[in-house]
């Protein structure tokens, strides 16, 4: 048991790259920290960002405090939000690297000289210079991995010996490659990252992941060996997180909305999105719905879908004779699509996601399996058809398929899932035939793991206690 005397009085910074699907897990992970520890906790993100999240600031910088986190921003160049990092990754990550280090090194310096020290620094993707700036000045730090175990395993070794392998292989889709500790793998199915016909824009975005994963196994000033925190839990990746052993793996997760840290209660409590929610009274037309019987469809916060694609799901949706709630953003609906509502289906353009998928009605999420979207779904027990667009999604798909939770909905040669695709996958997923049986009864089993692991006792609650003593033990009482 950690001594809550030592570590209250410690101030983590927990500090994350931009967008929503960093933004949730580090939001649930920071306030976690605070609720377990009493101790100060600072959330900080880019400038752009902040501004989304807290719209109504007189002063749209300000460091804002809600109770019990501090929110202060570091800049990435791009304060207006104009260059998202994929239009132009050189020259953002060249401007990020600059910037973002300067800005995030100030803040550390501010909050010395205010009398806030910060005693340890959780970061995530993308911000190699943290680990940088933190061992310059001995603070200690954990590395907050917001993707699966396996991701970083695949990663880990395309790093230590497997890339040639995996390269010389790169254009046969289905040769499968058997590398330790993780399930053998098509090719198909690795992060599409490694596929060696990505444009610049991806590659530089990669070079920068890789780096950060290097940096992050660097041992600490002390000789001390790094720790890294996973968004997953034990129960469901065991043997993936054998695969690194220069550092502590710690898996802490789920790190999700509707988990009350260290408890087994639901927190439908709203963390501070990018998006604003939609205005539809959603949760009470799902409150008119049977259990189980609702179609949720969301692509996160990233992913565009072509007019054809909106239509065919639409279609298959309908065709379905379920009912549906859809989030289609502000960028979907610029394709001219003509959504259909009535009485069976609502279009929204962002909601309360982990909200719905608590909802007793929901019965099936069509998800492009980010990797937040799939421990929300596994987390709340909702079976899923996946239909994954890129980066780790294609592996996460695959891992939905192999433990039970839900199928992979195959698109076209256009990259399109047609409607009565759709409508099979769904038949399959939330139909009285075999198939759906075994899914929703994995997908129950899965729910009462994930949440098992952040109850007192659960290996979740043990990794995150032994973090905390580990940095409690680094930093000294003070
Ligand atoms: O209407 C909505 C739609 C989404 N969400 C939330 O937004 C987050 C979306 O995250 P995720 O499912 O991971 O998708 P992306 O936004 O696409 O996340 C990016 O970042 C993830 C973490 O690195 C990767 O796994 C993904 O592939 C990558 O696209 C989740 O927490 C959702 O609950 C809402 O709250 N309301």
């Amino acid at each position: 048991m950690v001594s809550k005397m030592s570590v209250k009085d410690q101030h983590f910074l927990v500090v994350i790259f931009h967008g929503q699907g960093h933004i949730n897990p580090g939001q649930s992970f920071a306030k976690r920290l605070a609720k377990a520890t009493g101790a100060k906790v600072t959330f900080s993100t880019t400038v752009s960002n902040h501004r989304l999240m807290f719209p109504s600031l007189t002063s749209p910088d300000e460091e804002i405090t809600d109770e019990p986190i501090t929110y202060i921003p570091y800049s990435d160049g791009y304060d207006n939000g104009i260059k998202w990092f994929i239009d132009d990754p050189i020259e953002y990550h060249e401007k990020f690297n600059q910037v973002g280090r300067a800005t995030f090194s100030s803040i550390l310096d501010n909050l010395a000289a205010r009398g806030r020290p910060v005693t340890c620094i959780v970061y995530s993707m993308q911000m190699h210079w943290v680990k940088e700036l933190a061992l310059e000045r001995g603070i200690p730090t954990a590395f907050h991995w917001v993707q699966s175990a396996r991701m970083l395993g695949l990663y880990c070794h395309y790093l230590r010996g497997y890339r040639d392998l995996i390269n010389s292989h790169i254009d046969d889709p289905f040769f499968v490659v058997s590398l330790p500790h993780l399930p053998q793998i098509m090719i198909k199915d690795m992060p599409h990252f490694f596929m060696q016909s990505i444009d610049e824009t991806f590659k530089t975005v990669f070079e920068i992941l890789l780096l950060t994963i290097e940096s992050s196994l660097k041992p600490g000033k002390d000789g001390s060996k790094p720790m890294i925190l996973i968004n997953t839990f034990e129960a469901l990746e065991l043997d993936a997180l054998k695969c690194i052993e220069e550092a502590d793996i710690l898996p802490i997760g789920p790190d999700v909305r509707m988990l009350i840290p260290d408890g087994n209660n639901i927190d439908i409590s709203r963390g501070y999105d990018l998006f604003k929610a939609d205005e539809k009274a959603y949760m009470d037309w799902l409150d008119t719905k049977p259990e189980n019987s609702v179609v949720y469809v969301s692509f996160g916060s990233i992913a565009t879908m072509s007019k054809k694609q909106i239509e065919e799901i639409q279609c298959g949706l309908k065709e379905s004779g379920r009912p549906y709630l859809l989030v289609l953003r502000k960028n979907n609906r610029e394709t001219g699509v003509e959504l259909e509502e009535g009485e069976n289906s609502m279009v929204l353009e962002w909601c309360n996601q982990a909200q719905v998928l608590s909802h007793p009605s929901i019965g099936c999420f069509l998800t492009h399996c980010g990797w937040n979207s799939t421990l929300e779904s596994l987390t709340c027990g909702v079976p899923m058809v996946a239909v994954q667009q890129w980066a780790d999604q294609d592996t996460n798909a695959r891992m939905v398929v192999e433990c039970s939770a839900g199928v992979r909905g195959e698109v076209n040669k256009e990259g399109v899932l047609e409607a009565e695709m759709l409508r099979n996958c769904l038949e399959k997923v939330m139909g009285s035939g075999e198939r759906g049986l075994e899914i929703r009864k994995c997908c129950k089993m899965w729910k009462e793991k994930a949440r098992e692991a952040t109850r007192d006792g659960g290996s979740s609650h043990c990794n995150f206690n032994y973090f905390l003593e580990k940095i409690v033990r680094l930093i000294g009482p003070n």
